[in-house]
């Protein structure tokens, strides 16, 4: 099966809280929480993707470099779709968050953030917030 490679962008405030959106139902893994990201299009640098889809589905301008390397790279099979999480962390932005697809949207403290409420592929990120930062 194809790999689809996702920009994941975590974007951290100044508090130490965390940008999270609600996957509408009807998508792949609908009604679990992610970070705001999408697919990178062929030959798009990663940088590109993830201002790309923070602007389209969140309204939070980013600025970050284009070629931005990721800080974790995680593959998952999830039976009927395979991808890898190319996963940065962010936290030079501008604008207030708003769900441009109507997904809810909202801050969470990473302290609070639980595994089980997001995709299986998540839980790597999860874990190495809770120990890295
Ligand atoms: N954005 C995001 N996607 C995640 C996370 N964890 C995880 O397993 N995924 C998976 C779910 C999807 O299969 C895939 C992302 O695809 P997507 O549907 O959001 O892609 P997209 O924004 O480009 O949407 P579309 O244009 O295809 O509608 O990655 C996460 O934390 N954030
Ligand atoms: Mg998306």
């Amino acid at each position: 099966m194809k790999q689809i490679d996702v920009a994941v962008g975590v974007l951290i405030d100044a508090d130490g809280r965390v940008l999270l959106a609600r996957r509408p139902d009807h998508l792949h893994q609908g009604g679990k929480l992610e970070f705001p990201g999408g697919k990178v299009e062929a030959g798009e640098a990663l940088g590109a993707a993830l201002k790309r889809e923070f602007l389209e589905e969140v309204n939070v301008h980013l600025t970050v470099p284009d070629n931005i390397k990721p800080w974790l790279s995680i593959t998952h099979d999830y039976g009927d779709k395979q991808v890898r999480l190319l996963v940065v962390k962010l936290a030079d932005f501008h604008g207030e968050p708003h769900g441009n697809e109507g997904q809810e949207v909202f801050w969470l403290h990473f302290d609070a953030l639980k595994a089980e409420e997001f995709p299986a592929a998540n839980i790597e990120i999860i874990e190495r917030l809770r120990t890295a930062s």
